[in-house]
């Protein structure tokens, strides 16, 4: 596992950019490798932009999206029509806008499709465990500004699930209280991890994620490495970086 490697841009157009950019790249280079890469999406304001961009950018880019599989790195726990869902959103902005094989979008299930949030981290983990090893080509993820990334939550009990790929979270102190994430481990089977973040709101979060001290409790995206890890930031967001 590498260092965090931390890109700049000068403000959230150009960081959205340069992550959609990127994205169209890294899916084309694994399709010329005969592969259907699997991507985590994340929820969150800047993800929002990115899916809107991707959409925009999509029929330039020779990516054959019926041959990439979707994932989200955290899901709120919520009826499937709400507009909470973290896949409700990528759908708006990006996937309902791309020929996608609906086979290969894998939502984390709503609460008006099993019971508990322990169900839902249930069954998704079993359909991540289907697809293999490695879990994500690339894995996108916010970070919040209590440092918060997926659903992990500082000094949460989620913190600590083993031996787990997805685990269910409740009483989160962001609305909705019911959530499935990832876990840490599950995160570190990316081959990239991609943090995007922007706004001055982030800064200080940010900061702690990268710093040499501080502990993942109070800061959980300290704790998530892939293969790779980039910090994906605009100019504010890395305002307080030393
Ligand atoms: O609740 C969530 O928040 C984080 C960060 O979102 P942001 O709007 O502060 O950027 C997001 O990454 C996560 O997927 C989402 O469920």
């Amino acid at each position: 596992m590498n260092a965090p490697e931390v890109r700049r841009h000068d403000d959230a157009d150009v960081l959205v950019g340069d992550v959609a950019s990127a994205l169209l790249d890294r899916i084309e280079a694994a399709q010329a490798r005969g592969e259907t890469p699997d991507i985590g999406l994340t929820g969150g304001s800047i993800a929002e932009e990115l899916h809107r961009e991707l959409a925009r950018r999509a029929v330039d880019s020779s990516v054959d999206w019926s041959r990439v599989r979707f994932w989200w790195g955290d899901e709120r726990f919520v009826p499937a029509d709400s507009p909470d869902r973290n896949a409700g959103q990528a759908r708006a902005a990006l996937l309902d806008h791309v020929s996608v094989d609906p086979a290969n979008v894998h939502e984390v299930p709503a609460s008006d499709q099993v019971a508990t949030a322990e169900d839902a981290a249930k069954a998704y983990s079993t359909a991540l465990r289907e697809h293999g090893a490695g879990f994500f080509e690339v894995l996108m993820l916010g970070i919040g500004p209590d440092g918060h990334c997926a659903s992990l939550f500082p000094d949460h009990p989620a913190l600590d699930a083993r031996d787990a790929i997805a685990v269910a979270v409740h009483d989160s102190p962001k609305p909705p209280p019911d959530r499935v994430s990832l876990t840490f481990e599950a995160m570190e089977r990316c081959r990239a991890v991609w943090f995007i973040a922007s706004g001055e709101g982030k800064a200080e979060a940010v900061a702690r994620a990268l710093a040499d001290d501080g502990s993942v409790a109070e800061t959980p995206a300290r704790g998530v490495r892939g293969d790779e890890t980039v910090w994906w930031l605009d100019e504010a967001a890395a305002s307080a970086l030393p």
